[in-house]
């Protein structure tokens, strides 16, 4: 029998869609069911993902579509073995800001000839994830022009891009999100915080219940 491991959720969705907001209430959620758990931000959560990040969303920079697909996957890996593996082995779940999904739809779609297939990026993300993951995948959906206005402050390079390729993500966010892990869900995120924590919190005890 495999060791036993902790839990690991993913939220995912396009800019502005109110990820970091509901992670506040599902760490709430995952600490009333007495469960320990650490959060974990991709890119980030390594000190080479953190160099990285900034790196990648640096708003004056432009580099190819491979060469961002790729700096993304490095990150993740680093947070995969540095802080993600570790957790789960542990017997600790982990709630991520993003994961792999991110990678496959931000980098496959494209204005020019320049986008990464899809099958491409899951195949690489195998390789940078050295086999972890997410059990669950919430998927935070709003229409892009809604979630865009959200948004206050100056925009990263990834924003900037505008809601015409974001529209597209969010198209391409719900095609694939299937791949992404054993159960996933989609929340309309285009309700009150409050509402959509209400279907979070539905999500998560379903997906709860069914694995244990
Ligand atoms: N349900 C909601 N209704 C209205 N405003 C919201 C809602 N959820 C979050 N917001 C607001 O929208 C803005 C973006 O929210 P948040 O930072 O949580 O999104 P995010 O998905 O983490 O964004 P990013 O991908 O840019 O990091 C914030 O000002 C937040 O207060
Ligand atoms: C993991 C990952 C992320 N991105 C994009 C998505 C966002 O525009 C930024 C990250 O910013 P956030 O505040 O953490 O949402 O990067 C991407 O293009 N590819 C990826 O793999």
């Amino acid at each position: 029998m495999p060791p036993k491991t902790g839990h690991f959720i993913a939220i995912d969705g396009i800019d502005g869609v109110g990820k970091s907001t509901q992670i506040h209430g599902l760490e709430r959620l995952l600490g009333e069911l007495g469960m320990e758990f650490l959060t974990t931000r991709d890119p980030g959560s390594s000190e080479i993902g953190q160099r990285l990040r900034a790196l990648l969303l640096e708003s004056q920079l432009t580099m190819h579509r491979r060469t961002e697909a790729m700096l993304f996957m490095a990150s993740r890996c680093e947070m995969v073995e540095t802080t993600i593996r570790p957790t789960l082995a542990a017997g600790k779940s982990v709630i991520s800001d993003r994961f792999l999904l991110a990678n496959v739809v931000y980098q496959s779609v494209s204005d020019g000839p320049t986008g990464v297939s899809p099958d491409l990026l899951w195949q690489m993300g195998e390789l940078a994830n050295g086999g972890v993951h997410p059990d669950l995948t919430l998927l935070l959906d709003m229409p892009a022009e809604q979630a865009l206005r959200r948004i206050e402050g100056p925009t990263d390079r990834m924003e900037s891009r505008g809601a015409e390729y974001m529209e597209s993500v969010r198209q391409s966010f719900l095609t694939e999100l299937p791949r992404a892990s054993p159960f996933t869900a989609v929340i309309d995120a285009a309700r009150s915080p409050e509402e959509v924590q209400a279907e979070i919190r539905k999500a998560v005890e379903n997906y709860l219940s069914a694995s244990t």
